[in-house]
């Protein structure tokens, strides 16, 4: 029986790789693609890609390394998506790693063996053998930026559109779009970037949203702004966090919300806000309309829920991504309304030894993250800590979402947040804490 398999070898399963072969434990990794890096590899021959050419992260370099390979000084604060997947493949060069992945391999299905442990079968894309193995523990790095989620239901005329529709997922450059009346929909950072570069190219651009948004500029006071949202100072006593969000989302003020939107989808000032220079900037001059949300189509037109309406020849639905994993069976694991339940975000407690690795949405970088969740898992599989009983995971689930539910609106978007620091912060709690039953002392 082989030890660990890791599916994917995107930012997540390389971390794991990474921590588990520093930690002796033997592992096999497949991915599917010719290359390390997932979503971070544009044009990736994987086909789940969802960068576009001029996408560079919105997370400060400083933020999204991993704490075991810092990014060179040389890089800009915020590098492009070549300059991120070059780190990936210098990460696992560095670290001896990339022998050690089976590229061009496809996990197809992962059955709970009855014995214990996993039955893993894999299919090699070139030739098309399929192989199965039984493996004691299997983590999950199958990335959550792959499967378009498109409203549903549509919106009503939506199938008899004139228009083009497409996913954010399918966009690439820019050049389709010039001279085109463009509708992008939704406010997350992907609709940020569309509106901000189909408005210099197409004869309008409109950006519409359900509510509005707090954006942030990416630099204040000549510092990268994630330092601030995340810094320790942001999460010190509740009066200092808040007058330090206070004064940054004073800085966007007037400019993000209004526009005869609801408020931002949260409740609490401290959630989620986009990263945007360039999109503040071509608001201010009118460069992207806003507007509300889509109520209907006709023919070439588009109405909104506030009774305006445009023609419009391309929508780009920015509408996020469905968390899926085609080769687990429903029984196992279910995803429904994105939501999965996970043990501080990494384990299915009626599962053990299946372990889910960067399936969260932080106010900060991933890579950090799952890094820290492998170590975390590296300490599980050695024994070194061990988990509580399936009530008390299950309780600890249920308190997270609770808390979501607290801070957010309702929202498919919002059911794998975390914050950065806290999160570190509670992954540092789980290794700490041995949750091993303590051996009963006899008395004779
Ligand atoms: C437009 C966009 C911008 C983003 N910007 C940021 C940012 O600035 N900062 C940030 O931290 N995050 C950002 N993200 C989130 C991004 O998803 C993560 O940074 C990162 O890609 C997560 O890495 P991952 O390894 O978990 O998933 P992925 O990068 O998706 O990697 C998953 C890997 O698993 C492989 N795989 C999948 N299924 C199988 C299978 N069945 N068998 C074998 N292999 C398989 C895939 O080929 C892929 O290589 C952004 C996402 C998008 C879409």
């Amino acid at each position: 029986m082989g030890e660990v398999c890791i599916i994917g070898a995107g930012s997540s399963g390389i971390a794991a790789c990474q921590v588990l072969a520093e930690r002796g434990i033997g592992f096999d990794c497949f991915e599917v693609g010719s290359e390390v890096g997932g979503n971070w590899r544009y044009g990736n021959d994987n086909n789940m890609s969802s960068a576009y050419r001029s996408l560079h992260i919105n997370t400060s370099r400083q933020l999204m390394q991993y704490a075991s390979y810092p990014m060179a000084e040389d890089l800009p604060a915020y590098p492009s998506h070549f300059q991120i997947a070059r780190y990936f493949d210098d990460f696992v060069d560095h670290f001896g790693l990339r022998e050690r992945i089976t590229f061009r391999t496809e996990v197809t299905a992962v059955r709970p063996a009855p014995g214990g442990g996993y039955e893993v079968t894999t299919r090699q894309r070139d030739c098309g053998t399929e192989h199965t193995e039984h493996y004691h523990s299997v983590l999950v790095a199958n990335g959550h930026h792959w499967n378009p989620r498109w409203p549903d239901p549509a919106f009503p005329g939506a199938d008899t559109f004139t228009g083009e529709q497409v996913h954010s997922h399918h966009y690439r450059e820019f050049q389709p779009y010039v001279g085109k009346r463009v509708l992008v929909l939704g406010i997350g950072n992907s609709a940020c970037d569309i509106a901000v570069e189909t408005s210099r190219v197409a004869e309008r651009t409109f950006l519409a949203m359900r509510r509005g948004a707090h954006i942030l500029p990416k630099y204040l006071f000549g510092v990268p702004t994630d330092h601030l949202t995340t810094s320790p100072v942001a999460k010190g006593p509740f009066w200092l966090r808040r007058l330090t969000l206070r004064l940054l989302l004073a800085v966007a003020r007037g400019r993000v919300t209004g526009f005869g939107l609801p408020e931002p989808d949260h409740k609490v000032l401290s959630a989620h806000p986009t990263i945007s220079d360039d999109l503040l900037t071509r608001l201010g001059h009118g460069d992207i309309a806003v507007r509300p949300n889509i109520a209907r189509f006709e023919g070439d037109t588009v109405h909104f829920v506030d009774g305006s309406s445009e023609r419009i020849d391309v929508v780009v639905y920015c509408t996020g991504y469905r968390i899926t994993f085609p080769f687990l069976d429903e029984s196992v694991i279910t995803s429904a309304d994105n939501e999965v339940a996970l043990f501080h975000r990494v384990v299915p407690p009626d599962h053990p030894g299946l372990y889910f690795l960067g399936l969260i949405q932080p106010l900060g970088a991933i890579m950090p993250l799952a890094e820290a969740q492998s170590h975390w898992i590296a300490d599980l599989i050695q024994g070194r800590v061990r988990l509580p009983g399936t009530a008390a995971m299950h309780r600890e689930i249920r308190e997270y979402r609770a808390a979501l539910r607290r801070r957010y609106v309702s929202s498919k978007r919002h059911t794998i947040q975390v914050d950065f620091l806290d999160y570190l912060a509670e992954l540092r709690r789980a290794r700490a804490v041995d949750s091993r039953p303590k051996p009963s002392v006899t008395v004779q």
